[in-house]
């Protein structure tokens, strides 16, 4: 009955709806060197496409030494989700909890030792080989990453790699027992899973591909199963260290949402072969950042970097007591607040604050006085006692890897880097910021970059290589590996796109409707399919993203007010909860091994079904199925920011529609062609 009344209103409303589905685009996605007034490079369409697509090739000396691997392209009968519905739950998945599991130490050792027999072979089989001339070797050849190469060889399920049973098992539980490795995965399986023999070096490695193809799953496997390999061994030889926590991992993740989610998700990976994983995540705090730009935004709204505001991070039973753990996860500003103890940049930050407010006001204001004189007088800002021990340390993988390394985050993130090479003995130099990029001509021939080689195994991914992280690699890791998913740089194949035109009265009203009409096309898909059941209508979800705090505010507050309810998120939302995702429950993925909660109600009213934010949730959450619409309201602030906004629907080879709403009469409305263009040259 409530279903029947619930669909009539959603019938009756959506039917009001003058959002047009066609393509009428204006004001959005124009490149930052377009709005900057440079020469537009708007004849030619596909050139953001390229742009990102080229900055993979190593040039240069890179050229050389690198080496860049493109997974051939996958056919339709070699999809990785072949056989099975992705998250469609196992059927057989408690029965085999209760078989008995091969994940004892001696097993463990056997399979070590096979696979150490098989590497001999296979490197006796590679010598013979290499003495016969080998004819296909990435190195000599140029692969260009938009185009299928077939390199064959690489494992088309993941059983036939040599993954620890108990690792593999976990994997089953999952993502399904018929899952198939997607191309980043198989690339991973090939080239990452065989390299730890102990005479090898250290493994240094970029793995890029669309957005929801399984970049979490190819790089926790094999560090899992090189964790759990030298785990004997490091007990043996770790250093001793006062502090109570000694990772020997780190994942590196630009938020806490994002954090947790991967330390829970390789929390489900390894209880079977029995590794500790914890998550190093902070309270959120009320952020008077007033920056511009995306990455600066997201930078001081997530890590609440100069407020001494008494906040706590998030592991449990915190002292000075030993906590055993292997893997830590968390964003580069936590990590370091853990190693060199909580306080350790305030003096820093105060000043740089003070220093800021100087320059924008013109003159000093009140707060910027007191904080300059503050520190001019030369008070002391208390240092917490550090808790991390980076001495064992064997792998960091730095998940979204260009927002790590873009200029907002790259000065905490290779300060860690740099702390875990001193602390293990070899430390590396850390060139200044400004001098990283050379700015003229003179500059560039001054900087003679250094290649950075670090002590431990390093690992960055992301479904974006802007140009500027293809160059500092290339300059700082020219014997960096290269593996790329034949998509990348491409929408994900089941990800459709939908161009909306503002009314041109309310834009909020605008947005409702088309909310409406997307739960009008699931009642009838509903009512198609269940020929008349009396089963409720399950209505998808959505994702709203708008560029500024306000706008989220607002546009969920009139949502609200309209019946729909909703979660507007932005960094420094009182929503946002202190060490848990719980803010996001009912949107973010729920794994199959996860107790499942049951909404309350399947009432838009009641449960919320939309989510409003900024791109603070752009990067890496994997979002539920049931989110099948992504709204883009605002102009992306460029193509690389829409990629990863338009990912968090179309994953995992479910299906999904990216509605980009603009202008189509009016000022701004001659840029349509333009941006549908922009748009298509990333469609699949
Ligand atoms: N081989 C596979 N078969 C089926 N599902 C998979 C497979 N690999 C990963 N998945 C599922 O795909 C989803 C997306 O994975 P993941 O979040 O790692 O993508 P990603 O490439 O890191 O995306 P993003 O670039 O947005 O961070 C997850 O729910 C994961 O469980």
């Amino acid at each position: 009955m409530l279903a029947a009344l619930h669909l009539s209103r959603v019938l009756a409303r959506s039917t009001g709806g003058s959002v047009s589905p066609c393509i009428h685009t204006s004001s959005v996605l124009l490149s930052p060197a377009r709005r900057k007034g440079r020469k537009s490079n708007s004849k030619t369409p596909s050139s953001p496409k390229s742009r990102l697509a080229k900055s993979l090739k190593p040039t240069g000396k890179a050229k050389r030494l690198g080496t860049l691997e493109v997974a051939p392209k996958l056919t339709r009968d070699r999809a990785p989700h072949e056989g099975r519905t992705p998250y469609e739950p196992n059927p057989s998945r408690r029965q085999r909890i209760s078989e008995p599991v091969m994940s004892t130490r001696s097993a463990e050792k056997k399979h070590f030792a096979a696979l150490a027999h098989s590497e001999r072979v296979d490197r006796r089989a590679a010598a013979a080989q290499g003495r016969r001339g080998s004819t296909v070797g990435p190195m000599e050849k140029e692969f260009d990453i938009t185009s299928s190469t077939s390199l064959g060889g690489l494992p088309k399920n993941f059983k036939s790699s040599p993954l620890l049973p108990g690792l593999l098992q976990c994997l089953h539980e999952l993502i399904g027992e018929n899952a198939k490795p997607t191309a980043i995965q198989a690339l991973s399986l090939k080239h990452l899973i065989k390299q730890h023999n102990s005479d090898s070096r250290w493994i240094e490695c970029l793995l890029a591909s669309e957005t929801g193809s399984g970049k979490s799953i190819a790089y926790l496997l094999p560090l899992l199963q090189d964790l759990k390999r030298t785990e004997l061994e490091s007990q043996a030889s770790s250093r001793k260290s006062s502090r109570p926590l000694n990772p020997r991992a780190l994942v590196l993740a630009p938020t806490h949402e994002l954090s947790r989610q991967l330390a829970g998700f390789a929390k489900k990976l390894s209880h079977i072969v029995k590794l500790r994983v914890m998550c190093a995540s902070r309270a959120n705090v009320p952020s008077t950042a007033k920056e511009k730009g995306t990455a600066s935004k997201m930078k001081r709204l997530m890590e609440g970097v100069d407020h001494n505001d008494g906040a706590e991070i998030f592991i449990p039973g915190n002292g000075r007591a030993s906590r055993p753990v292997d893997l830590l996860v968390g964003t580069p500003m936590k990590m370091l607040e853990l190693e060199r103890g909580r306080g350790w940049n305030w003096e820093q930050r105060a000043r740089e604050r003070a220093l800021r407010i100087n320059t924008k006001d013109g003159v000093a204001g009140q707060d910027s006085l007191q904080e300059a004189s503050a520190v001019d007088l030369g008070r002391k800002f208390w240092v917490d006692e550090p808790e991390m021990g980076l001495e064992n340390v064997e792998w960091v993988i730095v998940d979204e890897a260009d927002v790590l390394f873009d200029p907002d985050f790259q000065e905490s993130t290779r300060m860690l880097l740099a702390d875990i090479a001193a602390a293990r003995g070899y430390p590396v130099p850390v060139t200044p910021a400004h001098m990283l990029v050379p700015q003229d001509t003179q500059q560039k021939a001054e900087i003679t970059a250094q290649p950075i080689s670090y002590p431990f195994n390093f690992l960055l991914t992301s479904a974006t290589i802007p140009n500027s992280l293809s160059n500092y690699l290339a300059t700082y890791h020219p014997t960096l590996t290269r593996l790329a998913s034949p998509h990348l740089h491409h929408l994900p194949r089941t990800l459709r796109t939908e161009h909306a035109s503002w009314t041109g009265g309310n834009k909020d009203v605008d947005i409702e409707r088309r909310i409406r009409r997307v739960w009008a096309e699931d009642a009838l898909v509903h009512a198609k399919t269940t020929l008349g059941s009396p089963r409720s209508v399950k209505l998808s979800k959505v994702i709203v993203f708008c560029n500024k705090r306000r706008k989220v505010e607002e546009l969920g507050a009139f949502l609200d007010g309209r019946g729909i309810k909703c979660v507007a998120l932005t960094g420094n939302a009182d929503g946002r909860q202190r060490g848990s995702n719980h803010h996001l429950d009912g949107f973010l993925k729920q794994n199959s091994t996860d107790v499942a909660v049951p909404p309350l109600s399947s009432d838009p009213a009641v449960t919320p079904h939309v989510l409003v934010t900024t791109s603070l949730l752009s990067r890496g959450l994997d979002f539920h199925p049931d989110i099948k619409h992504v709204f883009i309201v605002d102009e992306p602030r460029n193509m690389i920011d829409f990629l990863h906004r338009a990912g968090r629907t179309g994953r995992a080879g479910e299906v999904g529609k990216v509605v980009v709403f603009g202008r189509s009469k009016g000022r701004g409305s001659g840029r349509a062609v333009e941006v549908r263009k922009r748009i298509g040259a990333f469609a699949a």
